[in-house]
């Protein structure tokens, strides 16, 4: 039985998020924290004949308590896209409230599971590290970019293309980071393949639509907001692979955007295919008690994803870097 914590748990994605988490039999204590309005979130989820317990803590004042004795964080605080805008936009005010949650659980609970959410995942995650660091409790192999959002939409879109593909059983690993070009989709290295004639007629479209997939959202909420259904699935979807996976049993194998120093000898396939010296990249991981067990190498891949795997890693360095600028200078 483990203890989550969910800071940012009254918003758009932490209420939904909430709700999937107190169906999950395998947490016995959910912690809900935020800064505005999670008593209601958490009284009205713990009414729900789930025997976990609901907890709420509101305000920063509360934030150490939240984080006690917790097993994993997951992180949906921070302001949303409107139209018009990319994900650095919101670096601006998402920096300072991660790296101010991550300093609490480098604190509170130091061997945590942390999964981040936030966005600018590309640089957020590289945050949470360094602060981590800073205070002598980085472990790579328990930090997380929740990236699972664009590997379930790449197995819906290519649903949408070609309605024989089972949206629940395709497995597509997708790499490299969280925003716009930065998404690599490996179509070529699909689990099972896909059928060539597809691979060779609509293979940049899907790739285009899966990369800018956040966008169609936004578009469509208008200036209310970005995915928040859709993710709450995905993080619930990867936190109970960790939960499995800490528990022991069998957990499926989940892209995510972590340090590569989690398992430097297999990060080795990925950084020969494009993402050279880079500390961050979402890679395909098998999850274990102790987080990352293992990157899944990676072989080969189609000529397009070797180019659009080198535009990945251009941006990529930048995001990282302006992320762990921010905690050095701040
Ligand atoms: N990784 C991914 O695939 C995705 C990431 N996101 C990102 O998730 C984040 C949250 O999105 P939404 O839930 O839609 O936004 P929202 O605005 O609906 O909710 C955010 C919540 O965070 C809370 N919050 C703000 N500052 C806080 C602090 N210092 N401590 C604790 N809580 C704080 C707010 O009070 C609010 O309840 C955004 O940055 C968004 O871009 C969204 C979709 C997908
Ligand atoms: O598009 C956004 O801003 C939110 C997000 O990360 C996504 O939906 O993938």
């Amino acid at each position: 039985m483990v203890k989550v914590a969910v800071l940012g748990a009254a918003g758009g994605i932490g209420q939904p998020l909430s709700l999937l988490l107190k169906l999950n039999q395998n947490i016995e204590t959910l912690h809900l924290y935020d800064i505005v309005n999670v008593p209601g979130v958490a009284a009205d989820l713990s009414h729900i004949n789930t025997n976990s317990t609901v907890r709420s803590f509101l305000g920063q004042q509360n934030l150490r308590t939240a984080l006690d004795g917790i097993d994993i964080v997951i992180i949906p605080a921070g302001v949303p896209r409107k139209p018009g805008m990319t994900r650095d936009d919101l670096f601006k005010i998402n920096a300072g409230i991660v790296r101010d949650l991550a300093a609490g659980i480098a604190d509170a609970c130091p061997r945590a599971f942390v999964l981040v959410i936030s966005n600018p995942v590309n640089s957020t995650v590289p945050i949470v590290c360094e602060v981590l660091k800073q205070k002598g409790v980085f472990d790579p192999r328990r930090v997380f970019g929740v990236t699972t959002l664009d590997v379930v939409r790449a197995s819906r879109f290519l649903r949408d293309a070609d309605p024989s593909i089972s949206a629940a059983e395709i497995s597509v690993p997708v790499v490299g980071g969280h925003s716009g070009n930065t998404i690599v989709p490996l179509l070529s290295q699909t689990t099972p393949p896909l059928p060539a004639s597809l691979l060779e007629s609509r293979l940049s479209e899907i790739t285009h639509r899966i990369q800018f997939g956040g966008d169609e959202v936004v578009q469509a909420k208008d200036g209310a907001g970005s995915a928040t259904l859709s993710m709450a699935y995905a993080a619930s979807r990867f936190a109970t692979s960790l939960i499995d996976a800490i528990k022991g049993g069998p957990s499926t194998i989940e892209p995510t955007f972590i340090h590569l120093d989690a398992d430097p000898q297999n990060a080795q396939s990925i950084r020969a295919l494009g993402a050279g010296d880079l500390a961050y990249f979402a890679v395909p991981v098998q999850l274990g008690p102790n987080g990352v067990e293992s990157i899944v190498p990676i072989s080969t891949v189609s000529e397009a994803e070797a180019e659009a795997l080198v535009v990945a890693s251009e941006a990529l360095a930048k995001n990282i870097e302006a992320g762990i600028k921010f905690v050095h200078i701040s």
